[in-house]
């Protein structure tokens, strides 16, 4: 349900990461100042900016300076943690290897996924059978990541927390059977300066990421301070800038929380352009439902929403298999 926003909102959650767990949150005024503005976002941007995490600053830039120091490598190095079919879609991956809607997109990563074992699930998660390959160099690479993907897992929960209070449900709304077990995809991203320009003199339109929706619930977005790339499309089609500002995530929602909520939350249509000579760093974590949760709409918001489901169930780890074997052509 997007509207013509001009503007993506910025949200302080602190009360809500303070006060999520209390046995009595849902009546703790502070917090419900918080829920009333994740509805308000989601309903009309599908976008926020959060503040207040609790994520402190020094690891946030860290595991910016670190991918920065990543990428700068040749590609012989990065090229030591290709990833392949055989690595289960984990590890690098070079410029133009991603696919968006057919096209190569101008930017390279590293892919990482929750670890999935041969088999589990009645073999759903076959193709993404691996282990996370991390560089050695820059070293502490692995140790950095993994401490931050612990915290983006826990603020993602707290705002899940926050978001099912949004939509009237109980706080525990999303755990249990739907993401009380979340899975997780983990991107680390550069996208090259943008060096080419149009006959006018003016930066070519390189499309480092093209349009396109995130698969699950919610993403937080950490991206370098100092450029201007990320895009997000409001219902008239205009595309409205993600200004980075320092100290914040930017939030989005993904298909299946839009399943979930039967389209009152959508996942908004994004993409990335990287006009800048500079190159640009985006770490995105995605938080997902359970693997194998089988995502339909909230009984509580078909009745808010009409009465009507709008959606058909997906299983979550089927949409995600089937997403990442069209990103590649191999
Ligand atoms: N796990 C997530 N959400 N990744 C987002 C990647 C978006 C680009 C991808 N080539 C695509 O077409 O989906
Ligand atoms: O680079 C960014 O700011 C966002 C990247 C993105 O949308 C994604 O990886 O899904
Ligand atoms: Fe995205």
């Amino acid at each position: 349900m997007s509207t013509d926003f001009q503007s993506i909102p910025l949200i302080d959650i602190s009360p809500l990461v303070a006060k999520c767990d209390d046995p009595n949150v849902s009546q703790n005024k502070d917090v419900a100042e918080v829920v009333r503005l994740l509805d308000q976002a989601c309903r009309e941007a599908g976008f926020f900016y959060v503040k207040g995490h609790g994520i402190p600053d020094s690891l946030i830039k860290e595991v910016r300076e670190i991918t920065h120091k990543y990428f700068g490598q040749p590609y012989e190095e990065k090229l030591k943690i290709k990833l392949s079919h055989k690595t289960g879609y984990r590890g690098y991956q070079r410029v133009g290897e991603n696919i968006t809607k057919g096209i190569p997109d101008r930017h390279e990563a590293i892919d990482c996924y929750s670890e999935l074992k041969k088999g589990m699930y009645g073999g759903l998660g076959d193709p993404l059978v691996g282990i996370n390959k991390w560089p050695s160099d820059p070293p502490r690479f692995k140790e950095v990541m993994e401490e931050y993907l612990a915290l983006c897992t826990e603020l993602s929960r707290k705002i899940m927390r926050g978001i099912a209070l949004a939509l009237g449900g109980s706080v525990d709304e999303f755990e249990g059977k739907i993401a009380g077990d979340p899975f997780w995809v983990f991107r680390i991203i550069g996208y090259p300066g943008s060096l080419s320009t149009t006959d006018e003199g003016l930066p070519k339109n390189d499309v480092g990421c093209g349009a396109h929706t995130d698969y699950g619930l919610l993403t937080l977005v950490n991206q370098d301070d100092d450029k201007t790339a990320l895009q997000v499309r409001n219902v008239s089609g205009e595309w409205i800038s993600a200004v980075p500002i320092p100290g914040t995530f930017v939030c989005n929602i993904g298909d299946m929380l839009k399943i979930l909520t039967n389209g009152i939350y959508e996942s908004t249509l994004h993409r990335v352009i990287n006009n800048s000579p500079k190159y640009r760093v985006c770490v995105a974590y995605f938080y997902e439902p359970n693997f194998n949760a089988s995502i339909r709409p909230l009984e509580m918001c078909v009745k808010k929403s009409g009465g009507e489901k709008k959606f058909e169930a997906a299983v979550y780890g089927e949409h995600l298999v089937s997403k990442v074997l069209t990103n590649f052509t191999y």
